[in-house]
């Protein structure tokens, strides 16, 4: 019996997964197949699913990433799926804070269950901050990063845009020191040749490499690591009177707030462009005051977008922000007086 390919999108917060993600379905779609998706969000909403094509099967999977018991919740979605729908292919974003071999190893629990297995896992990186933290050369997101990396089968770097060629040519050097094998494009908004995604499916499945593989790497860590013990007991939920919601994932932190009116949407760029640096990632629907239309924000290290959406489904206004030891009651305050 034919095995259903699986392709997982890892990378960090904001680094380009979902824009990778809708570019990759535009040619699924195109090329007759069925496509199925698996969305995993740090979050209570699942903002990004509102960026994809409506007539892609999607299954939501949020709060959760790392932690053990999402793995088997992601074993049940993928037997769900191809029970259900048997796709030509199955797509799963992973959380920016994920390890993918959490991912690796759910996918492996559902190969149990059904006929599944991986052809390509594939990390997005976001050039500028990577550089950022790679100059740091510590702290856990820069070891999550390199994780991250050091699982792919290809790499993409990605807002190459944002930094220099001599700068470009250096993060390259550096991350195939991380990951020999992988193949490594350059990109902006992800955009490169999607023809590859029917070679890969011919290929034979993969395998993230095995603890000293990578002989040429610099750092002490040869393998994937798995974090398992390091995440049973690290998670925090508060609730305000508002339904406003706080989620501490590991060593980042996620603040959920939900809008109550319309917003001039000025006085929200200029609130956003005024965030502390430790809030690195935003997203989130909210109403302009002026047009009544719904707008759809991203905002990631400091870039802003907003454009209009027509939301699918019901949808609140609703705003997530994620980031490193931010005060969220600094936060909160802010966003009720000035907006
Ligand atoms: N300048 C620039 N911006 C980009 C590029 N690729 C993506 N972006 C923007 O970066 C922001 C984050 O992109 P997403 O694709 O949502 O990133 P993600 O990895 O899915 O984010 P999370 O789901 O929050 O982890 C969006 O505003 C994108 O439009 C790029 O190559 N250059």
């Amino acid at each position: 019996m034919k095995k259903v390919p699986i392709l997982i999108l890892s990378g960090f917060l904001g680094s380009g997964k979902t824009t990778l993600l809708t570019k990759m379905l535009t040619t699924c779609v195109a090329k007759g197949m069925r496509p199925a998706i698996i969305m995993n969000e740090v979050g209570d909403v699942n903002l990004d699913g509102q960026l994809l094509e409506e007539s892609v099967p999607m299954r939501e999977m949020l709060s959760g990433c790392i932690c053990c018991t999402i793995r088997g919740d992601l074993g049940m979605e993928i037997k769900q799926l191809v029970d259900d729908l048997s796709p030509d292919l199955i797509i799963i974003e992973a959380t920016g804070v994920a390890n993918p071999m959490e991912i690796f190893d759910g996918v492996t629990e559902a190969a149990l269950l059904v006929h599944v297995e991986i052809k390509a896992m594939i990390t997005v990186i976001d050039a500028a901050h990577f550089m950022q933290w790679h100059r740091k050369g510590s702290g856990r997101t820069y070891h999550l990063m390199r994780d991250q990396i050091r699982c792919a089968s290809m790499l993409l770097v990605n807002k190459s845009d944002l930094i220099s060629t001599t700068e470009l040519d250096e993060m390259k050097q550096i991350i195939h020191l991380v990951n020999p094998v992988a193949a490594i494009y350059s990109t902006v908004y992800c955009e490169f040749d999607q023809s590859w995604i029917e070679g890969v499916l011919q290929a034979h499945e993969f395998v993230p490499v095995q603890e000293g593989q990578h002989h040429n790497e610099e750092n002490v860590q040869h393998t994937c690591e798995h974090h398992h013990h390091d995440h049973e007991h690290d998670h925090h939920h508060d609730y305000d009177h508002d339904g406003n919601h706080s989620h501490s994932y590991d060593h980042v932190m996620v603040y959920t707030h939900y809008f109550n009116q319309p917003i001039d949407s000025e006085r929200f760029e200029q609130f956003v462009s005024q965030l502390p640096d430790k809030v690195y990632r935003a997203k989130g629907i909210f109403t302009s005051a002026e047009t009544g239309e719904r707008m759809l924000f991203q905002f990631a290290y400091r870039q802003l977008e907003l454009f209009r959406i027509q939301p699918q489904g019901k949808v609140h206004d609703v705003a997530v922000f994620m980031g490193e030891q931010f005060s969220q009651n600094e936060l909160k305050l802010e966003l009720d007086t000035t907006i």
